[in-house]
C-alpha cells in the first residue's frame, strides 16, 4: 500500500510520524487540521491504541474530531481541557522566524485557538512550504457573513494605505456557494504575493468590524517538523535553536493507510 503514497505524501507521513514522539503519557494535546494533521492523528491513534498512551485530544474541526475518534483518541473540548500540553498542526507556509500563515484548510479559527492556549505548538510540513517571507500563499481571514460586502471593502482599503503589494481579495467558495467554517462563517483570501510587515498586518486586520481571526501566526510556534520524502525528517525548535536530524521508513503508514482523504 506504501506503493502508492506520493512523495509529498511520504514527507506528510515521516512529519507526522516524528512529531507524535514529542507526545507523553496524560497529555492534553491539540489536533490540527489538514491532510498533514490527518496523518499525526492516525499515528497518535496507532500510539493509543499500540502502546496504551492516555491522552486527551482537544481537535480543531469537525472533521477533525470525527477521525481521532474513529482512531481511538479520546476527544475532548477546549472548554474541558481549558489549558494544552502541545498542539501538533499543519501549515500552509512558516518562515524562518516560525510564523506561519493557516487556514487553507478553513480551519483556522479554532486552529489559532487552540494553539495559543498550548505550552508548546509543533508544526508538521514538507519543505515546500517554508518561505522568505510570507505572503505568496493566499491569507486567509475568516469574516461574519453579516455585512461580509463591506468588511470586505475596509479590509481593501486597509491593504491600500498599509502599502501591501498584492490587493485582490477573494471569497472563498465551496463550490457555487460561499464557504461556511464550522463556526458558520465565510473567509476572505488575500492575495498579497508578499507581507512586508506580517505582525502589523496580523493586528490591523483583526481591527476590522466583521473580521472575526486572520491565518497569520505569529510568535505561536516552537517547533517544526519538517518531512522528505525519502524518510528525512529534520526537527527545528526556536527555543532551544536546535535542529535534530532523522529518518523514518515508511512500512508503519501500512497500517495508518485506510483512507488518505481529511
Ligand atoms: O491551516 C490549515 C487548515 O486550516 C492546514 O494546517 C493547512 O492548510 C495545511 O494543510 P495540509 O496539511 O493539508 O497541507
Amino acid at each position: 500500500m506504501t506503493g502508492e503514497l506520493s512523495p509529498i505524501d511520504k514527507a506528510k507521513f515521516v512529519a507526522a510520524k516524528r512529531a507524535v514522539d514529542f507526545v507523553e503519557d496524560g497529555m492534553k494535546v491539540g489536533l490540527g487540521t489538514g491532510s498533514t494533521a490527518a496523518w499525526m492523528v492516525r499515528c497518535l491513534g496507532e500510539r493509543v491504541r499500540e502502546e496504551g498512551l492516555r491522552i486527551k485530544g482537544v481537535p480543531t474541526s469537525a472533521r477533525t474530531a470525527m477521525l481521532a475518534r474513529e482512531v481511538g483518541i479520546d476527544v475532548i473540548s477546549l472548554d474541558q481541557a481549558r489549558w494544552l500540553d502541545v498542539t501538533i498542526d499543519g501549515a500552509d507556509e512558516f518562515d524562518g522566524e516560525f510564523n506561519l500563515i493557516k487556514g487553507g484548510g478553513g480551519a483556522l479559527l479554532q486552529e489559532k485557538i487552540v494553539a495559543t492556549a498550548s505550552d508548546r505548538m509543533i508544526v508538521i510540513t514538507d519543505a515546500s512550504k517554508e518561505v522568505e517571507t510570507l505572503g505568496a500563499f493566499p491569507l486567509p481571514v475568516e469574516v461574519i457573513p453579516f455585512g461580509w460586502q463591506t468588511s470586505k471593502a475596509l479590509l481593501e482599503e486597509l491593504l491600500i494605505s498599509l502599502d501591501v503589494m498584492g490587493r485582490e481579495t477573494t471569497l472563498r467558495m465551496n463550490g457555487a456557494v460561499a464557504y461556511v467554517t464550522d463556526e458558520g462563517n465565510h473567509i476572505l483570501d488575500l492575495h498579497l504575493n508578499r507581507i512586508g510587515n506580517a505582525r502589523q498586518l496580523a493586528m490591523a486586520l483583526n481591527q476590522i468590524p466583521g473580521v472575526v481571526e486572520n491565518g497569520l501566526f505569529m510568535d505561536i510556534c516552537d517547533t517544526v517538523v519538517i518531512g522528505y520524502g525519502d524518510g528525512r525528517v529534520e526537527t527545528r525548535d526556536i527555543n532551544e535553536g536546535s535542529v535534530q536530524h532523522d529518518r523514518l521508513d515508511f512500512v508503519e503508514a501500512d497500517n495508518l493507510f485506510t483512507d488518505l482523504s481529511d
